[in-house]
């Protein structure tokens, strides 16, 4: 099962899959266009961004596709959101933080990325937390949980949450709550470079839009989870063909060919 979708004749731009955006800052702009870049790259059918100015400008030059808001504007007809990726939890202003709360607890499935993981635990619909393994540790401490053993720390967020944990590495272990969990190994170490895990939040964020039926039952979403880690090592190992160094967008770039090629077995 892919847990993707072609549209059909019967479709618009909303019933592809409508995906909130709130990720960027001032310091890290660049993870709101690898984000927003992979969420278009991946099918969705509109993307909307929640961001300052400079974000928003930055993003429009690359995707003029995508419809803009400022932070304090209301969210609207969003099917899943991605949040956190190149935010910082320790400089959000009262805007940021109200949106990240009010897309939490507005039932909507939600990709939780770095600076957003601080209040995952507000979350009343679906959740993919997606840290890597300082965040993870930092996201334990956070809730007052201290875990020795690192290879428990992912069931030990997903059951603390209530959500799907996507513990992001060389092998990437994708764990629901209760402890079930799959590990996919990435195809290729390029992968490793800056902005990636951005990308594979909009991916996911994506995915989660066009299935948000589907995402309530944990197993399932972390169904979805799963085979969008392998989609994010598909395209990072068709842009490194013969070993080729790739960039966080060059994977974006590569995500409709690798949704193709899943959509054709
Ligand atoms: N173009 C953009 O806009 C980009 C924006 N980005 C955004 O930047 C923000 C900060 O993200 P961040 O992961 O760099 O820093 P942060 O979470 O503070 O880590 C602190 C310390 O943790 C460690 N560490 C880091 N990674 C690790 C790993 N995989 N596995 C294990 N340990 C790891 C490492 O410590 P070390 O292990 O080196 O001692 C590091 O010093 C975030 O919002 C992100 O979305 C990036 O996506 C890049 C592109
Ligand atoms: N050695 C590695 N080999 C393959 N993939 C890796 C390796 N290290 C990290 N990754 C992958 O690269 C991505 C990095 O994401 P993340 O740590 O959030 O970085 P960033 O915040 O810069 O985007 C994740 O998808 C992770 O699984």
């Amino acid at each position: 099962m892919t847990w993707l979708r072609a549209p059909g004749a019967e479709d618009d731009k909303r019933s592809m899959g409508v995906v909130g955006v709130v990720t960027g800052s001032e310091r890290y702009p660049g993870a709101a266009v690898l984000g927003v870049e992979a969420a278009w790259r991946t099918g969705a059918g509109m993307v909307r961004l929640w961001a300052p100015r400079r974000v928003q400008d930055l993003v429009l030059a690359r995707r003029p596709e995508t419809v803009c808001h400022a932070l304090d504007e209301a969210p609207a007809d969003v099917r899943a959101w991605v949040l956190g990726s190149g935010q910082d939890a320790r400089e959000r202003g009262p805007a940021l933080r109200s949106l990240l709360l009010e897309a939490l607890g507005s039932g909507a499935p939600c990709v939780v990325d770095a600076g957003a993981l601080d209040l995952a635990a507000r979350h009343a619909g679906p959740v993919v937390a997606t840290p890597h393994a300082a965040e993870l540790r930092r996201s334990l401490a956070g809730l007052g949980i201290d875990e020795d053993d690192e290879r428990m720390r992912a069931a030990r967020l997903a059951d603390a949450l209530g959500a799907v944990v996507v513990e992001k590495g060389a092998a990437t272990r994708v764990v629901a709550p209760g402890g079930r969990s799959a590990t996919v190994q990435a195809p290729t170490h390029r992968l490793a470079t800056a902005g990636t895990g951005d990308v594979l939040a909009g991916l996911l964020g994506a995915m989660l839009a066009a299935r948000a039926d589907d995402a309530a039952d944990p197993a399932t979403l972390a169904r979805i989870a799963a085979a969008g880690v392998e989609l994010h090592g598909e395209a990072a190992a068709a842009a490194a063909a013969g070993g080729r160094p790739i960039t966080a967008l060059d994977v974006a770039e590569h995500l409709p060919g690798a949704v193709a090629a899943r959509l054709s077995r």
